[in-house]
């Protein structure tokens, strides 16, 4: 497997874990391994591989992005992470442990909020609790706590359709954290956004993780998005799908929306990011046309 690094060494999982203990008592998030996962899925006649000697090293607390070309795999890696998805071949360990199903300790959130429509605010907040058989009113202090702290506590008996598309992701970034994860995997959970309702749900969301740390895996098509929230982003080649570049991020927290223009740390790391994309964009159409060729 090809590797790339940045000029700034990446330090080992331990250190991070070190640097990154949460602030006050909340469970520390869990490292995630990816080792030598290859995997494929059956289309009509065909094994079409996906994953290929897939190696990732995720570590406690870390804030890891995951970008590359469409269909290169960074939604089944993210799968197997929370054990959605099984590697054929490979491990995938949260904690040092196999995965070998879904866990208590991920949570998952998505570009659609999936609120269920017939309940109240304050009872989406609660489902996840409600799964794990937590008694009602310890459901109903913690729902109305991160109520606060995404700043809708005014909000706990609304209908979730009259809410904002805004309000409504802060009300699923709330039922996502309210579960006290050690792991959060997100799959493009700002897309479907307009441009300054998701810069404010990022904003959110890097204050929240800051002060909780969880682990996050984050899949996401958009760099400046990548590089404004994460510690590392990896950058995906397509078919098969593998890690050609792992990149650093050192900018300091917290983070603010200024950086993206302000920084030019930042605009460096957006230029080296958006070139290699380029190429590995180009390099998956090139092999897909190949394919296209062959088969016909
Ligand atoms: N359940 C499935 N059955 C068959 N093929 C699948 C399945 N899930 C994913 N694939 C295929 O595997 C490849 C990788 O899909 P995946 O969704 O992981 O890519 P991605 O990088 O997340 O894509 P995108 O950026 O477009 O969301 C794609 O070619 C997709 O069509």
């Amino acid at each position: 497997m090809r590797q790339t690094s940045t000029a700034h060494p990446r330090p080992e999982a331990a250190d991070r874990a070190e640097d990154r203990r949460p602030p006050d008592g909340n469970p520390a998030g869990a490292p995630i391994e990816f080792r030598r996962v290859s995997h494929n899925f059956i289309h009509g006649r065909r094994a079409v591989l996906v994953l290929e000697e897939f190696d990732l090293d995720i570590g406690a607390s870390e804030f890891v992005s995951i970008v590359g070309p469409s269909g290169c795999g960074k939604t089944t890696a993210l799968s197997m992470a929370g054990g959605l998805e099984r590697p054929r071949a490979g491990t995938v360990a949260l904690d040092g442990k196999p995965v070998s199903g879904t866990s208590d300790d991920v949570a998952f959130m998505f570009a659609r909020d999936a609120l269920l429509p017939w309940r109240r605010v304050r009872r989406n907040v609660e489902l996840g609790l409600e799964v794990h058989k937590i008694p009602a009113a310890e459901r109903k202090r913690r729902a109305d706590e991160w109520l606060r702290r995404v700043r809708l506590e005014e909000f706990a008996d609304s209908d979730v359709l009259h809410l904002s598309q805004g309000m409504r992701q802060r009300v699923a970034i709330a039922r996502t954290l309210v579960q006290s994860p050690r792991v959060v995997l997100m799959d493009e959970p700002f897309a479907a956004l307009d441009a300054q309702t998701r810069a404010n749900q990022q904003q959110e969301f890097i204050r929240l993780w800051e002060a909780e740390r969880p682990t996050v895996v984050f899949v996401t098509h958009d760099l400046e998005e990548a590089i404004l929230l994460s510690d590392r982003v990896v950058l995906m080649a397509a078919r098969p799908g593998r890690i050609v570049a792992d990149i650093k991020i050192d900018l300091p927290r917290p983070r603010t929306q200024r950086m993206r223009t302000s920084s030019p740390e930042f605009a460096e790391y957006l230029e080296t990011l958006s070139a290699r994309l380029r190429d590995e964009v180009t390099a998956a159409e090139e092999r897909r046309q190949a394919d296209e060729e062959a088969s016909t």
